[in-house]
């Protein structure tokens, strides 16, 4: 068979869709009637599979994205393996509701069934990582699903189309499409049998993802994007803040909706803060993503690297303090490496809350350090943005450490540490970091309807 031209790709693409669609109707009744037991069988076995090929992925999934292989190989792929885990052993364990209403002779209670064919969209900075985050839950509900990974990078999700079969997953049960947003994720998303869409990207891809459901009332889950503070009080300890927020600044490139871009520091220990964070951020070596001795490899995209890098320029020419990093230091690599898309975790200060940079998503190795003074101030000043994902609060004042995060316009709070994950509990974000939860149960919700069921006796 010759090769498809140019043109025609976009409708070959569709056509995928369209037999994706197909191949999931068919194999959701069976899928959906075997037992919880026996779904969890499936899901471990590709745990077990995507394990034995670890090293293997974590090396495709840093030469198709750009982080380090060390951190592909320690967090990516062992997460991965961890979500098809955790998401078996979970479908063990939920009941349903039940309550009795004696006075007139009646017994309620739920039952929840499989949603029917789920389409999974995500994006390239974590690719194995949240694809498998959504598949685990679909499919361990009884779902069929049609997972979309980013055209960027497709690979790890490639491979693992490989091991469905070994694994006993059913033909048909899970259905990965490749290609491009507007071609493959409309067509997906405009579906009318595809009656539900988790989404893991921007806020505008999200917003056109809301509006192609809108005609269906499809059931959405959008986990986007953030402008996470840090926020260190004067009692933090410093030993322990310092290197967990460079690491909450810069780990995968800064490129995790999760990272921190705001951090603001109580005035009494400002100087001291920034002294010790410019020097460590310093010492967060940039290098070729298989230098074992690196923290960050490259940016995504040339395009995202420019993004990025204008941020910069703009806060530079704002009046801000570029301390260390993009234009202040000089990046070392090999020759070959040059033209690649690296850049030096940069740390600005003196800028104004209002300013872009300190109101807009970067995305990448930036963050800006500010200081405050009360509280209640830095209540304020951190909830004044339009996102509401990720924050962490730096304390060893119990009492002030609760207090701040009821008080934080925050779908996840960490105190005195950062990315400890928690897979039964809530994941997700307020006001414009998304809409909806996943998690243990959150995720069985969202992949089931619910009925409620009386009976009288
Ligand atoms: N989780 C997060 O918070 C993420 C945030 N971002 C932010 O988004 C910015 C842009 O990154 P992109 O890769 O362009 O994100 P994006 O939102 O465009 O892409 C995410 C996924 O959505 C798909 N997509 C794009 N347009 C679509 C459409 N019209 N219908 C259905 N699916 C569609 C993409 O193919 C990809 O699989 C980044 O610079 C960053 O600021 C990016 C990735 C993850
Ligand atoms: N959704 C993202 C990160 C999730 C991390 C986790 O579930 O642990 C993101 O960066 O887009």
């Amino acid at each position: 068979m010759s090769e498809p031209d140019e043109a025609s790709l976009p409708v070959l693409q569709v056509m995928e869709v369209e037999a994706a669609v197909e191949a999931a109707r068919a194999a959701f009744p069976g899928w959906a009637n075997r037992s919880p037991q026996e779904r969890s069988q499936v899901l471990h076995r590709l745990a077990d599979l995507l394990e034995q090929s670890l090293e293997e992925l974590a090396q495709a999934e840093s030469k198709d994205q750009g982080k380090t292989v060390a951190l592909a190989r320690a967090m990516d792929i062992p997460r991965s393996v961890q979500n098809f885990r955790f998401f078996a052993s979970s479908i063990l364990h939920h009941t349903s509701e039940c309550t009795q209403m004696d006075h007139v002779g009646c017994l309620h209670y739920t039952v929840r069934t499989p949603v029917g064919i789920a389409g999974l969209i995500s994006p390239w900075n974590l690719p194995l990582y949240l694809l498998t985050w959504k598949i685990a839950p679909a499919i361990a509900a009884g779902n069929t699903v049609i997972a979309k990974p980013s055209e960027l990078t497709s690979v790890t999700a490639w491979m693992m189309c490989k091991l469905l079969e070994k694994a006993g997953v059913p033909p048909g049960v899970v259905n990965i499409v490749f290609g491009t947003g507007p071609r493959v994720g409309e067509a997906l998303v405009s579906h009318p049998e595809v009656p539900l869409i988790s989404f893991t990207g921007s806020q505008p891809t999200a917003e056109r993802i809301t509006q192609l459901s809108a005609p269906h009332f499809k059931k959405l889950c959008l986990e986007l994007g953030g402008k996470n503070p840090a926020i260190i009080f004067e009692d933090a300890n410093l030993e322990e803040c310092v290197p967990t927020t460079v690491r909450s600044s810069f780990a995968n490139q800064g490129e995790i909706c999760l990272c921190t871009s705001r951090i603001f520091v109580q005035k009494r220990i400002y100087s001291e803060f920034l002294k010790r964070f410019v020097a460590a951020t310093r010492m967060w070596k940039v290098g070729i993503p298989s230098d074992p001795s690196a923290s960050m490899g490259a940016l995504i995209s040339k395009t995202h690297l420019e993004k990025v890098r204008s941020y910069i320029e703009r806060a530079r020419a704002e009046g801000a303090r570029i301390l260390c990093g993009e234009g202040v230091d000089t990046l070392s690599l090999p020759p070959g490496n040059r033209g690649g898309y690296f850049m030096l975790p940069t740390v600005i200060t003196d800028i104004k809350d209002e300013s872009r940079c300190m109101k807009e998503e970067i995305f990448g190795p930036v963050t800006c350090v500010v200081p405050f003074e009360s509280e209640e101030e830095v209540i304020e000043r951190a909830n004044s943005v339009k996102y509401g994902l990720a924050a962490t609060v730096w304390s060893s004042n119990v009492g002030r450490v609760h207090r701040v995060a009821k008080k934080l316009q925050s779908g996840l709070v960490w105190t005195n540490c950062w990315l400890i994950r928690e897979l039964n509990l809530p994941f997700g974000g307020m006001k414009s970091s998304g809409i909806g939860r996943e998690g243990a149960k959150d995720s069985y919700n969202f992949f089931t309807e619910i009925k409620t069921v009386t009976v009288k006796h």
